[in-house]
């Protein structure tokens, strides 16, 4: 994208059994988030990487400020809404924090997660999906114990089949095969130690972007070579767990074919981000477009003065075929930009939220 823009925060609930390893993955991403500045919502303390972390202060009332620009706050549920106001409160006009992760309890529903932070008139954030995180090795033992599991699977955004150092390449291929079967639209990914990569969640900023002081990662560089990082070798395919398509047009887009080929998105299309011009549909604004699995939002906003008009979409997903998903959104140009199609639009319409209509939002995408 040529320019970030004012934006709402995204708001990532990650969920999965006890011991499956969400809290490994939310250190996993405190340690790699670059200039990118994560406020943790977690139950406690107790397993986050602080003290390797230099705590830059204890902020009183069950907040730390990581070294690195993150924040954690040790919530229950139920405050949730007073740490998001304060995790989203801006400082000098500007964001404090570029994502949120609330990490849910290993015994919490997700769904109550997902539609509480739905649900919240907090206009600065945005759902920004649910991540289930799965044991590979203990995959059977818990679903067969908690045939919830494959409820939660088919309301997930993402899931992470974790823990796959534990088992042999049959047995993760097999579980793999297992998860994505009940896990419907979810893009599905494997690893270990939860390194996915960060990309998957929330647009990366570049450390340089970073304010303030020396920061973990800036002090721990050399763990991108292997280093002291001794779970490195496991997952050598950080960077092939997902595929991403940019899509760039000068001509607009047609609303129709544009609303067609979004509600027909294929499973493992996870998220899509970017600007439309949907040209004599709407000439005053740009739509910014955010997806996440299931979800997806417009956001009507003026043009900027002097702003080429372009689309531009970025797509992110797991077993995509990025060249078919192109094709497709080549087929979606308009071939009448300048004509007026009064109901073209409806369906964009659709998709534009009302803030009113939180509760309505959550039983739709649950
Ligand atoms: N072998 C292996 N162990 C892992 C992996 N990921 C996490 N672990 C270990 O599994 C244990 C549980 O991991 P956590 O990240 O605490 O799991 P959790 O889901 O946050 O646990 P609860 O908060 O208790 O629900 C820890 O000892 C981790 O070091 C992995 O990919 N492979």
């Amino acid at each position: 994208m040529s320019k970030a823009s004012p934006q709402q925060i995204p708001v990532v609930v990650l969920a999965g059994f006890l011991g499956s390893g969400k809290t490994t993955l939310l250190n996993h991403l405190l340690h790699r988030s670059g200039g990118t500045r994560i406020g943790a919502i977690v139950n406690d303390f107790g397993s986050i990487e602080i003290d390797a972390m230099a705590v830059a202060g204890q902020l009183g009332d069950s907040t730390v400020a990581l070294g690195n620009g993150c924040l954690c706050c040790a919530v229950d549920a139920s405050e949730l809404d007073v740490y998001l106001d304060k995790l989203t409160r801006p400082v000098n006009d500007m964001h404090a924090i570029d994502v949120i992760v609330i990490e849910a309890s290993g015994i919490a529903e997700p769904q109550e997660l997902v539609r509480m932070v739905l649900a919240s008139d907090n206009p600065r954030i945005v759902y920004g999906g649910l991540i289930e995180v799965v044991d590979t090795a203990e995959f059977d033992a818990t679903r067969e114990k908690h045939p919830e599991v494959e409820r939660h699977l088919g309301i997930a955004d993402l899931v992470v089949v974790n823990k796959g150092d534990r088992v042999g390449p049959d047995e993760r291929e097999r579980v793999l095969g297992v998860v994505r079967a009940a896990a419907g639209r979810a893009a599905v990914v494997s690893a270990s130690y939860g390194r996915i990569d960060p990309a998957l969640l929330f647009d990366c900023r570049p450390t340089e972007e970073r304010i303030g002081q020396l920061s973990f990662d800036d002090l721990h560089k050399h763990d991108d070579h292997g280093g002291d990082d001794e779970h490195a070798a496991h997952d050598g395919h950080l960077h092939a767990a997902y595929d991403s398509v940019a899509f760039t047009s000068e001509v607009p887009m047609d609303p129709r074919r544009l609303i067609a080929f979004l509600d027909s998105r294929p499973e493992g299309l996870y998220r899509i981000k970017g600007y439309v011009d949907f040209g004599a549909g709407d000439r005053d604004n740009r739509y910014a477009v955010h997806a996440v699995g299931r979800f997806l939002r417009f956001y009507p906003e003026p043009w900027p003065s002097g702003e080429e008009r372009l689309t531009q979409l970025v797509l992110i997903g797991s077993g995509i075929d990025a060249t078919a998903l192109g094709k497709q959104l080549d087929a979606a140009k308009s071939d009448a930009p300048h004509a007026v199609d009064e109901q073209g639009m409806w369906g964009v319409l659709r998709y534009v939220q009302d803030k009113g209509e939180a509760e309505e939002v959550a039983d739709y995408v649950l």
